[in-house]
């Protein structure tokens, strides 16, 4: 059997890590927090909100990992590359197989720094909250849960398939042959939706319900939509939902179009949830990772001039909650 970890079981991996288990396949559950890897130990894998269950786990510390792994599923947040990429560096063997899975660009840092070989790319397309030490919540109904996956190549290798099987023991996966399209179509969902969520300090359906702060949310996946276009990204559908073709919009009449899908089923699903940047803000980090997120729509806009002023001013109010010279609320509405 080949040996499998999942390298930073927080909110998404524990989850993750409780439903391999659960099927009986051997995975170690790498995290750098001591007392969440304790629990987990002593308690197994705790899983409240849209999915409930407790499941005996494996899991270790970074200093603790030995040997060599065939596969790692990668979801530290990018704020910590810089600690836990040396410290994975030593179990990666030469054909250790890589999967990406944290929000923003990921896969092209990671081949530079691990070799381009050694890298599948799986955006996440489930939502998820670190609750306590060895627990954490599901914000996605199950039925809506799936992950992509891809190389960076396109080609669906041997270790795709595999990595498919993997994942699969928690939701269906969707294997694309673009994968930066499938990152892009993430993209959206973050720059627009976990932006303005982490901006407002509410939840993905509050900015649903508010007029104000879902013309901006639109504003900013229309801005992605264009650098992505602009750097020669195609967006693939997801879960049904074609972001290119029906969330661009040219005028104000179309705009209305483009709110009413965002108040239909696909959005729907992540009603309940909040973002993982806001979750950084609420339990004090000093970083988030803005820079990987609309960081990255904005730069890359610049890039091929392409104005990004609604990422701008996120990337700016963010920033600002990071030095905790501002809340995340409802009255930033009044910063754009
Ligand atoms: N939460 C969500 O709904 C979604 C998140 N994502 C993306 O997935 C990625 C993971 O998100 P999420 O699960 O929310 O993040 P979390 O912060 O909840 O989990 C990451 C875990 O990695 C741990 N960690 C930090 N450094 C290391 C290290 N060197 N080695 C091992 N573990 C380490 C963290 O510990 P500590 O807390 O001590 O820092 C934390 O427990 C992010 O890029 C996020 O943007 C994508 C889709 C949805
Ligand atoms: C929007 C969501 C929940 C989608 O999985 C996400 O990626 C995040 O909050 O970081």
């Amino acid at each position: 059997m080949k040996r499998l970890a999942i390298m930073g079981v927080g909110s998404l991996g524990t989850i993750m890590g409780a439903y391999i288990s659960k099927a009986g396949r051997q995975v170690d559950l790498v995290d750098a927090n001591r007392e969440h890897v304790a629990a987990l130990n002593q308690n197994g894998a705790t899983i409240v909100g849209n999915v409930q269950m407790n499941v005996p786990v494996k899991a270790l510390t970074p200093d603790q990992m030995e040997g060599t792994y065939d596969i790692v599923i990668y979801m530290v947040k990018q704020t910590y590359n810089d600690s836990a990429f040396p410290q994975l560096l030593p179990h990666v063997g030469k054909d250790t197989i890589i999967v990406a899975c944290p929000n923003g660009l990921p896969e092209e840092i990671m081949a530079d720094y691990f070799g381009r070989e050694k890298i599948l790319g799986a955006p996440v397309g489930y939502g998820a909250e670190y609750i306590a030490p060895g627990i954490s919540k599901s914000t996605t109904v199950y039925s809506k849960m799936f992950m992509e996956l891809g190389s960076l190549t396109g080609e669906v290798t041997p270790a795709v398939t595999e990595v498919r099987e993997i994942i699969e023991l928690m939701c269906p996966v969707h294997i694309t042959t673009n994968l930066l399209g499938g990152r892009w179509s993430k993209l959206y969902l973050n720059a627009a939706g976990s932006g303005m969520s982490t901006v407002l300090g509410c939840t993905f359906g509050e900015i649903y319900e508010n007029d104000t702060a879902l013309n901006i949310a639109v504003e900013l996946g229309k801005e992605c939509i264009e650098v992505a276009r602009a750097n020669g990204a195609t967006m693939i559908p997801m879960n049904g939902m074609d972001f290119d073709r029906d969330l661009y919009f040219t005028d104000e009449e179309d705009k209305k179009r483009v709110i009413a899908i965002w108040r239909s089923d696909f959005f729907k699903a992540y009603s309940t949830g909040t973002a993982s940047m806001l979750q950084d803000i609420n339990r004090g980090a000093k970083k988030t990772e803005i820079d990987a997120i609309d960081g990255v729509v904005s730069q890359l806009g610049r890039k091929k001039g392409v104005p990004t002023p609604r990422c701008d001013k996120v990337i700016e109010i963010v920033k600002r909650m990071e030095t905790r010279e501002l809340k995340p609320g409802f009255e930033n509405l009044k910063l754009f």
